[in-house]
């Protein structure tokens, strides 16, 4: 579902990703970890055709990100922190404004908003307005966003950050639902509990460079630590160790 092949991104001369390959299959959710400034957000931004990469290619369903921009975003869902809601319209108002911009009928729309009712509890943002909002309403209604036109690959770009618990318990949960068959959810954030409870396989990236691709429990047998954190911190001290060995080899 996901090919990515040695994708570079450069800002100026700063490196933000370096060399990144790995693949994502479908029916399951993929975990992005990385401290703040590893360049998750620049990777996702790429495979939402928002980025271009100054090297390497990505394919989505097959389809290039550069070369078929088009296609790849019709077959992508994407959350980030933005939620960019129209105030003084309501849920449903605003649901079926974005039905139209994926070419969805309202009557279309309207079934779609029923099935997802079932799977976020809309309840009562569909008839009130967004700028009365609380901060978990505002998410159900961007996620529902996101998922309008059922897409192949949800994108999660620090999608819990500012939520309480039960909006980010009820955020995990649709995560969990949308695992399914033909369908890949990419969850990326620096919060390892998280990736612990979602993710069935995850990359971790640091300073632009991918450590490593594994299930959270081939990551803990590998490394031979208790718990997700330990072994994130044991992989970072690794690559230390590796770059400071680097110079005296090539001397
Ligand atoms: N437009 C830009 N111009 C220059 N540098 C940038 C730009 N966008 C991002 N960067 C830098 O690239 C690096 C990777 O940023 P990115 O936002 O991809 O990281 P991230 O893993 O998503 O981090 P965070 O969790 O803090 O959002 C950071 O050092 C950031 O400062």
């Amino acid at each position: 579902m996901l090919h990515i092949e040695h994708l570079s991104k450069r800002y100026g001369s700063f490196h933000a990703l370096r060399d990144v390959s790995f693949q994502a299959g479908e029916g399951q959710v993929f975990g992005l970890l990385g401290p703040n400034g590893a360049g998750k957000t620049t990777l996702l931004r790429i495979l939402a055709t928002l980025l271009s990469p100054t090297a390497g290619s990505a394919r989505v369903a097959g389809y290039d990100v550069r070369r078929d921009a088009e296609r790849v975003r019709g077959l992508i869902g994407v959350v980030n922190g933005g939620m960019g809601l129209y105030d003084r319209l309501t849920g449903r108002e605003i649901l079926r404004y974005f039905g139209g911009f994926y070419g969805l009928s309202d009557a279309r729309t309207d079934r779609r908003i029923d099935e997802l009712d079932g799977l976020l509890d809309l309840g009562e943002t569909l008839g009130r307005r967004s700028g009365d909002f609380s901060t978990g309403m505002k998410q159900k209604i961007v996620i529902a966003r996101a998922v309008l036109h059922d897409p192949q690959v949800l994108i999660l770009d620090e999608a819990a950050s500012g939520l309480d618990v039960l909006a980010r318990r009820s955020l995990l949960d649709f995560v969990l639902r949308y695992r399914a068959p033909g369908k890949l959810v990419l969850y990326s954030t620096h919060v390892m509990a998280e990736v612990e409870e979602v993710a069935d396989r995850l990359a971790i990236i640091e300073g632009g460079e991918l450590l490593t691709v594994d299930t959270v429990g081939g990551l803990l047998r590998s490394t031979a630590q208790p718990s997700l954190e330990r072994a994130f911190f044991s992989l970072l001290q690794d690559r230390a160790r590796q770059e400071r060995r680097a110079p005296q080899s090539v001397a």
